[in-house]
């Protein structure tokens, strides 16, 4: 009987969301939480205050894979020594599953998991290439789940419930959601200030998340437009937001992707150019194969693009994607974590 398990990874909202939705099946289920993130991605914002999580680290840990020379032999003797704090942990609370959802958060908690020989290993890969750290590690992992795998168990995205509690199958486009993910882009502010003028013409709501850096600016841009657009920066209600939506243009980050499959909501997606090999742009491909979605590169982005898929069958894609994404995912993935330990 599995009494406490670690849950760990993180930096990014997208890291962060999945790491969620495990700690909260995980809590349902009466077992008690140890998170270990790091205290320089954004996993205190998420975590800091979650009273479901019994124990929680934010270990000072960075990347290593860009840095050189000495920075690098710093930066490895700290992943080194964190490690070890995180054995000693592992002793303490007797741990024997170690669920990681990758991201460099997840460095040191994984290794540790590796050195205690009675300590089963769980990752999560969330994206259609595999990140440094998984690859890295994933060979000492009991299991390997992933959403874009067909060899994993479970081959689903662990999407949390409240975006299939708002989901709803969409008819005509009144409302189009512009999404930048964890970080806000910069590309995707400047595309939705371009069309909200016609958008408003057409009598289109605007919903636009911009990202901490950028809110102001684009704030400002509606005012001058004279458009009344639901602006924010960053928001904790984002299933309510994507509810209120019927297509979204969107970054392809994989939690974002998977939440609007659950929502049943059309997306023009504009993939992040610089993200590891590619990946957001192949997290998006996989939908576009089954004309599941629009997908535009940032460099081609163009108007017409956006509104013919505006005035596309939206009706069609958002009943298919009810079937594109299974809602009982994480349950199944720690129902076979908890009989594998
Ligand atoms: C630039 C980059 O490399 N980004 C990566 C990062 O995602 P990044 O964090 O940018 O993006 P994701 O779309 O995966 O996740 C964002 C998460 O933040 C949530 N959210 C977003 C905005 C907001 O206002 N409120 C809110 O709660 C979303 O609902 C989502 O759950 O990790 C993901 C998961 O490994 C990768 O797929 C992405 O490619």
């Amino acid at each position: 009987m599995i009494e406490t398990v670690v849950v760990t990874g993180g930096g990014t909202g997208g890291h962060l969301k999945v790491a969620d939705a495990f700690i909260e099946d995980l809590y349902k289920r009466g077992i008690n939480i140890i998170f270990i993130g790091s205290s320089n991605g954004q996993d205190k914002f998420w975590f800091e205050n979650d009273t479901r999580i019994k124990e929680k680290y934010f270990l000072d840990t960075r990347g290593v894979v860009n840095k050189k020379g000495f920075g690098k032999i710093v930066s490895l003797f700290n992943i080194f020594s964190k490690t070890i704090y995180c054995l000693n942990l592992y002793f303490k609370y007797k741990i024997k599953v170690v669920i990681s959802v990758g991201g460099f958060s997840a460095a040191p908690a994984t290794f540790a998991s590796i050195l205690k020989r009675d300590c089963n290993l769980y990752i999560h890969e969330q994206n259609s290439k595999m990140g440094k750290l998984n690859e890295l590690t994933s060979k000492f992992a009991t299991e390997v789940f992933s959403s874009f795998d067909d060899n994993s168990l479970v081959k689903d995205y662990p999407v949390s419930n409240e975006f299939f509690n708002f989901s709803r199958v969409r008819e005509k486009v009144k409302t189009v959601a512009f999404f930048g993910g964890s970080q806000g882009a910069i590309c995707i502010n400047d595309f939705a200030l371009k069309v909200a003028s016609k958008l408003n013409e057409m009598g289109i709501k605007i919903i636009h998340q911009t990202g901490k850096n950028d809110f102001e600016r684009v704030k400002n841009e509606y005012k001058k437009l004279n458009i009344n657009a639901d602006v924010f920066d960053f928001s904790k209600q984002i299933p309510s937001k994507m509810a209120q939506a019927d297509f979204a243009v969107s970054r392809a980050g994989a939690s974002t992707l998977w939440e609007l499959c659950a929502n049943h909501l059309p997306t023009l997606f504009i993939p992040y150019k610089y993200a590891a090999a590619d990946h957001q742009y192949y997290n998006a491909k996989v939908l576009k194969d089954k004309n599941l979605c629009f997908l535009q590169r940032e460099d081609e982005l163009s108007e017409d693009y956006f509104f013919e898929a505006l005035n596309s069958d939206i009706h069609k894609i958002s009943i298919e994607l009810i079937s594109s994404i299974n809602p009982n995912a994480t349950s199944q993935i720690v129902d076979i974590i908890l009989k594998k330990s």
